[in-house]
């Protein structure tokens, strides 16, 4: 039965024009948005807005904010508007905004913007999704697990599995074919972090498909659908969200690690059992609220406070840990390997250093030793400049906010990309920045430079609450390899190195491949 002509098939077709016709309308319409507010912008496309490369998987989202970064820069612009779809999002450039964004005026941008839905997603409910003071009250609580102290307590448990490490690598050096050290890594970071905030012994080093590997890795590769999920998170209001109860994680995970989580707090409680790990302190705070041995938290009026997470709670932070600490580590130690591997100067002052310093130490890798490691850390925070894991930073404006210098207003609810990967890249603070040069992480180099400049763990009250769990289990994985093994690069290894285009954290195109010889 036709509605608006006498045939069917010219109804459908006039709906689908005028469908066309008027999603046109509203793009264009929105992509007035940043005009508007005075703030200059790339041009942008039907239906991409201005995310045209990074849609069509033609660079990964740190390359795509770094062109951004640096055409606006070389325009002499302070910031820039971005559409991703019709969604405004706002680009801060120069370091001054975006220090007065991620913690001068924090008040104003206390989210990351990710969404979450506790009923429906569980693991949802973690510290990165959380915002305002259901945020800042579980932060409080989980700071005191994150002390030089409880690094010291659980560094055994890296050292026990960086033995893991060598045995896997001794195995495999000496062979044409290279190692894949990205696959590697993985295993270790996948055993370090399962073994510290699940309790378990995960063997992936010895088993690549060990369950807790596979499902780590289950969790943190996105396929198709995932890209859509995430898009729909930019694009789409949250009540829409939760009214499709819109949920991320997928359900086999999701079971798979909720059951880890149940069987190792119902095994502890029956048997009275204590392992130095997050999982003990998450239970702390299941039963009491606190972490023992710390100051207790207290609120504005001086009482302490007692209230306790719940099961779901403690599964959604160990899972947090999980999937913030494996990759992140992982792909930096990877990448600190590749560079190795083509600076042969680097790696053997590195070896130098490590060797010394272990000679101080009885041969032994302790905390001590690893933290005496000094150009170690340069080499580190020299990779994490040039590959920054997360090379964009997201924040959401919860309170409309003027920026400093300018009369352009941010609206509540404009989310905020901060472009990590192209500070990293800019000429202005570091030189000839395709060079590896740790010594730009010489103290007087450091100085020299504008704050906010240098950011693989974020900053502000939103800074990576496991930096130093993720620093020293890198180097604790780096020592291992430069004091056994001379590495270099194996001809699989994609030159020059590329960013898989797909992947939310960086990683290396085609992974990284390396001829190990061992050490006499
Ligand atoms: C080299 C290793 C790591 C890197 C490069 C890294 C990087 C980051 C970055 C960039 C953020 C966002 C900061 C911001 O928005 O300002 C973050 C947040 C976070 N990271 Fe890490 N991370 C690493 C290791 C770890 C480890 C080992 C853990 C846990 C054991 C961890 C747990 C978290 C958590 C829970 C958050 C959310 C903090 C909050 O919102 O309050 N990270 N990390």
């Amino acid at each position: 039965m036709a509605i608006v002509t006498a045939c069917l098939c010219y109804d459908i077709i006039a709906i689908i024009v005028t469908l066309v016709i008027g999603g046109i309308a509203y793009m264009k319409w929105k992509f007035t948005y940043w005009e508007k507010m005075g703030v200059p912008t790339l041009t942008p496309t039907i239906p991409f807005g201005t995310a045209k490369d990074l849609m069509l998987g033609r660079l990964s989202f740190g390359e795509q904010f770094r062109e951004v970064y640096r055409i606006m820069k070389e325009k002499g612009h302070q910031h820039a508007g971005f559409y991703i779809g019709p969604s405004p999002g706002y680009v801060p450039i120069d370091p001054e905004i975006i220090k007065h964004i991620m913690q001068t005026d924090f008040q104003h941008f206390n989210s990351h913007g990710g969404f979450l839905d506790e009923e429906t997603d569980p693991l949802s409910g973690h510290l990165f999704n959380l915002e305002d003071v259901k945020w800042r009250n579980l932060r409080v609580k989980l700071t005191p697990t994150f002390t030089s102290g409880k690094m010291k307590m659980m560094f055994q448990t890296i050292a026990i599995i960086s033995d893991n490490l060598k045995k896997l690598i001794d195995d495999s050096a000496d062979n044409d074919l290279g190692i894949d050290i990205r696959d590697i890594l993985s295993r270790f970071g996948t055993d370090v972090i399962g073994s510290v905030a699940f309790g378990l012994e995960c063997d992936s080093l010895k088993d690549p498909d060990a369950p807790f590997r596979t499902f780590g890795k289950k969790a943190s590769e996105m396929d198709f659908w995932d890209t859509i999920k995430i898009f729909m998170q930019v694009i789409l209001p949250h009540w829409f969200l939760h009214a499709i109860k819109h949920k991320f994680t997928k359900r086999d995970v999701e079971e798979f690690f909720m059951k880890v989580v149940r069987n190792t707090v119902e095994y502890r409680e029956k048997n009275n059992y204590y392992r130095k790990d997050f999982m003990h302190l998450l239970l702390q705070l299941k039963n009491r609220g606190t972490v023992a041995d710390d100051e207790q938290i207290k609120d504005e009026t001086g009482e302490s406070k007692e209230v306790a997470l719940t099961m779901n709670q403690l599964a959604a932070q160990a899972y947090v840990f999980f999937m913030a600490g494996y990759e992140t580590s992982s792909t930096t130690v990877t990448f600190a390997l590749y560079e190795l591997a083509v600076n042969s100067d680097i790696q053997s002052k590195l070896r130098e250093e490590v060797n010394s310093v272990l000679a101080r130490h009885d041969n032994k890798m302790t905390y001590e030793a690893v933290m005496e490691m000094t150009f170690m850390e340069k080499v580190l925070f020299e990779t994490l400049r040039k590959y920054p894991p997360l090379p964009i930073l997201t924040r959401l404006c919860t309170k409309d906010y003027i920026i400093p210098g300018t009369d352009v207003q941010l609206n509540k609810g404009v989310g905020v990309m901060i472009p990590v990967l192209g500070l990293h890249s800019d000429p202005e603070y570091y030189p000839n920045p395709d060079i590896f040069d740790p010594e730009r992480f010489s103290e007087e180099n450091k100085q020299s430079r504008p704050s906010f400049t240098w950011l693989p763990f974020g900053d502000g009250p939103r800074i990576c609450i496991g930096m130093r769990f993720g620093i020293l289990q890198s180097k604790v994985a780096l020592a291992t390899f430069v004091k056994n093994y001379d590495i270099k690069l194996n001809k699989r290894t994609l030159s020059p190195l590329q960013f898989d285009k797909r992947a939310f954290v960086s990683r290396a195109a085609g992974g990284v491949w390396l001829d190990v010889t061992k050490l006499t």
